[in-house]
Order: C-alpha cells, then structure tokens, then sequence
C-alpha cells in the first residue's frame, strides 16, 4: 500500500497537547507522520488560550479547558479537537460543528477506573474509615465498632445507569450489595440490578448514593437540598460525574447536621486549573469527607488508553477524513483513496447544496471515483473522491468555497 500524503505537509501540521495528556498519544502522532506535536502540562484559559489555539490545526484538551464559541470562532487553522476523556461538556459543539470541526472523545477507556474509585470509597464510606484515618493522623485512637459497616446485604443507589454506573452495578453486586439504579432513559438491567420507581424512590432506600450522570443543562444542581433531604438520614453520596451536578452548600450542610453520613467528592464546580493552583471547597476540612483532585479516570492504565484512542481518531481524520465516532459531527466511515485525490466539503444543512456541488463537478468533467455523504440537522458532509491533477483540484476546492453555504473544505493526497 502507498504511503498516505496530505496535500498540506504534515511536517506543518501543529498538535498541541493540553492537561498533561499520555505520551501514548504522541507516539500515536509520531508514527503517523506527525512532527509538531506540543505537550503542555496544565490547561490554558483566556487570551493563553485563544493565542495557542489559533496556531494549531489539531488541539487535545482533557475536562479543565474550556474551548468557548470565542475559542472556536478565532482558532482558524483548528481542523479537529480531542477530548482525551469522557465528558465533552467543556467544548462548545455547536460552535465547533458550525465551523466545521469535529470532536471525538473517549468513551469507554476510563470507566472501569472511575467504577473501581466509586466502589473503594463506598466501602470507606460505610466503615467510617475517613474520620478514623484522620483521628489517628491526630494521633487519637477509636477503637470502636460503633457506625462501622459492611457492604454485604446494603443497597447501592446508582443515579445514571450509562457505561460506568453499569459498571459500578456490576463491582458492587460481586460484593454482595444491592443494586438500584435510575436513569431517563429505559435501561437493561446487569445481573441482578433493579430500576427504581424514580429518583425519590431511590434515594428513599439506598444506603450509599452515587451520582453517573453527564454534564447538561437538566443535571445541573440536579442534587441539592430536596434531594438530599429525601436520602436515608446517615446515608452517603458518592459524585464522581461534574461538579455543577451538586449543590456543594446544601452538601455541606448535610454533611453537619448527619443527614448525610459521609461523601466521596471527586469533581468542584470550580477546579483548580493545574496542580499548582490551589483548590478552595466548602467541603474542606470535614473528617467524614473524602476529598479527591478529579482522578476518577487518572490511572496509568485508563491515560495510557485514551491518550492512543484519541489520538488515533485525530489521526484518521486529519488523514483520511473519518469521522466515525465523532461527538458533534455528521459520521462518515471512509476507505483508504490511495491514487485519488479526496475532497473534503463541509456545509450548512440547507436544501440546495449538493445539487450544486454535483453540478460543478460535471460542469467540469471530472471523474467521480466515490462519493459519501452523512448529515445531521445542521451540517452536511460530503467526501468525494476525484482523479484529477493537483491544479484541477485545487480549483474544484476554490469554486467549492463559493458554493453558499459552505463551512469549509480540505484536500487530502
Ligand atoms: N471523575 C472522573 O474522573 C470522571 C471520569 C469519567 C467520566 N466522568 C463523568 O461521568 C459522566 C458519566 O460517564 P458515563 O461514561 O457513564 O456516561 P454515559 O453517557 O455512558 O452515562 C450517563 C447516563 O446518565 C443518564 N442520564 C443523563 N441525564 C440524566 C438525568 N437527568 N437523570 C438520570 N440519568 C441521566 C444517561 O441516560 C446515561 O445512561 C461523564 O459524562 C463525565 O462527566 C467523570
Ligand atoms: O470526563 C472524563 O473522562 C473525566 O472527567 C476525566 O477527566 P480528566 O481527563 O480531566 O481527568
């Protein structure tokens, strides 16, 4: 097979890599050509960001960068963005969609991480180790069974029944726990795990209650003192979902009157932005919290997976033009066009637009050796696969540009 040339040299090509993403993710750059790849330790905000944004064509961010509309509409070069995690939250997808870039994530690599977490810390929880361990770093010595549990026989409530709340389920029925879960969408129940009549019911009955829900506009402040106030008194709450799902205050103030027992908290509503800010928390300074900087998913197993998933989608697209398993964008799965010069043509979903696109390429007289096209409400994706010269080309891409209603275009050879 021949090797595969990007019309624009990738030696030009600028990755920039925020939040101290995995080197597996370089790697994956590297063996595919890529020379220009920047690995930055911490995320970037504000004019920092736009400025180093607007020289890259592909970024890598992780939860803490916020790539707004404003980051969008001056990063001009930017082809493609990679959250190298799970939520997708902190990116503006519409904007991004609408100025033709594609985000990927991923999805699955860290979950078990996440699940294992949830699942160390219930069983914390409900022995009261949290207060131990700090009574004994005061040197105090609690010798007592009093408030200490078991897990075996208890109920896990899990609110968010997706890829790690499953998983959550499954870890805790092998430890003999009671599984209820309630989601809004209809879900397939693993092993023995039971649908709650609705979050109310739920919180009614669980004994330890932990949070798998995305970052959206219903979820946020989705647990506040209602909610709260209908757990079992003494129960605990595990989040380890966002920041924004929880109402810190009314936790904390559940936390000092006992209803609620204990709390394992991974995510803040503000996060620092690098290790070498300071974290500030309401939560601060209670022994019957377990505090944690947003690990959740920060083990070598689950960085060193994303960093080649991630990287490995970014790669494809900015290759070949795939986009399967993009989070914003219409998916297309495109074969190698080796000998075809492949191009790229990203427009507003409004009627009209590949009818003219069709005409120009006849009007032309060139071959067609493929074409595909996906399309969701607002965009439109058509890659097509010509065998013309590099000049032919590059005026097909001119005359495309004029086409009312296009995004943007790319030429890959
Ligand atoms: N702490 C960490 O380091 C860490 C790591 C990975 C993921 N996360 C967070 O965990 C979240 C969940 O991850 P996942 O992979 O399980 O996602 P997922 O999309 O597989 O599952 C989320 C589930 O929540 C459900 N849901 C959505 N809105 C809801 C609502 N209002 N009430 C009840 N259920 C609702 C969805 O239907 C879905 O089943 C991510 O979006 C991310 O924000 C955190
Ligand atoms: O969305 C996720 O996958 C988690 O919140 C982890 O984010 P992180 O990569 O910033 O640790």
């Amino acid at each position: 097979m021949t090797a595969l040339k990007t019309s624009f040299p990738k030696q030009d090509i600028r990755v920039v890599l925020f939040e101290g993403i995995s080197r597996s993710a370089v790697e994956v750059f590297e063996a595919a050509g890529y020379a220009q790849v920047e690995l930055l330790p911490k995320s970037l905000a504000g004019a920092d960001l736009i400025e180093k944004v607007a020289g890259a064509h592909i970024i890598g961010i992780r939860s803490r960068t916020q790539v707004t509309a404003e980051v969008v509409a001056q990063a001009r070069k930017l082809i493609t963005i990679g959250c190298f995690c799970i939520g997708t939250n902190q990116v503006d997808l519409e904007a991004a969609e609408l100025a033709g870039i594609p985000v990927f994530n991923a999805p699955y690599s860290n979950t078990r991480s996440v699940a294992e977490l949830v699942l160390a810390e219930a069983i914390l929880l409900m022995r009261g180790i949290p207060q131990k361990n700090a009574e004994c770093h005061r040197g105090g010595w609690s010798k007592s069974a009093l408030g200490s549990h078991e897990v075996r026989g208890k109920t896990l409530g899990i609110v968010g029944y997706g890829h790690i709340g499953t998983q959550v389920g499954v870890l805790a029925e092998s430890l003999g726990m009671q599984v209820l879960f309630h989601d809004i969408e209809a879900k397939l129940s693993l092993g023995n795990a039971r649908a709650a009549a609705g979050l109310d019911d739920l919180l009614a009955r669980a004994d330890v209650v932990t949070l798998h829900v995305p970052e959206t506009p219903a979820t946020q402040l989705m647990f506040g003192a209602e909610q709260i106030a209908r757990m079992k008194p003494g129960a605990h709450l595990i989040n380890a979902s966002r920041g924004t799902v929880v109402d810190i205050d009314a936790l904390a103030a559940a936390l000092d009157s006992g209803q609620v027992g204990g709390a394992a908290v991974d995510v803040f509503p503000v996060e620092p932005k690098g290790n070498d800010d300071r974290f500030e928390s309401p939560l601060v300074g209670r022994d019957n919290v377990i505090l944690t900087p947003h690990v959740g998913g920060s083990t070598l197993e689950a960085q060193d997976n994303i960093g080649t998933e991630v990287a490995a989608k970014l790669v494809r697209y900015s290759d070949n033009g795939s986009t399967l398993s993009a989070v914003n964008f219409p998916e297309v799965t495109l074969p190698e066009h080796a000998g075809s010069h492949r191009i790229l043509h990203i427009h507003r979903n409004v009627p009209g637009v590949l009818s003219k696109v069709n005409e120009l390429f006849s009007r032309e007289g060139v071959n067609i050796d493929g074409q595909f096209l996906r399309t969701d409400a607002k965009v439109g994706y058509v890659v097509i696969d010509v065998a013309s010269s590099p000049e032919t080309t590059a005026r097909l891409r001119a005359a495309l540009n004029e086409i009312e209603g296009t995004l943007r275009t790319r030429v890959l050879y």
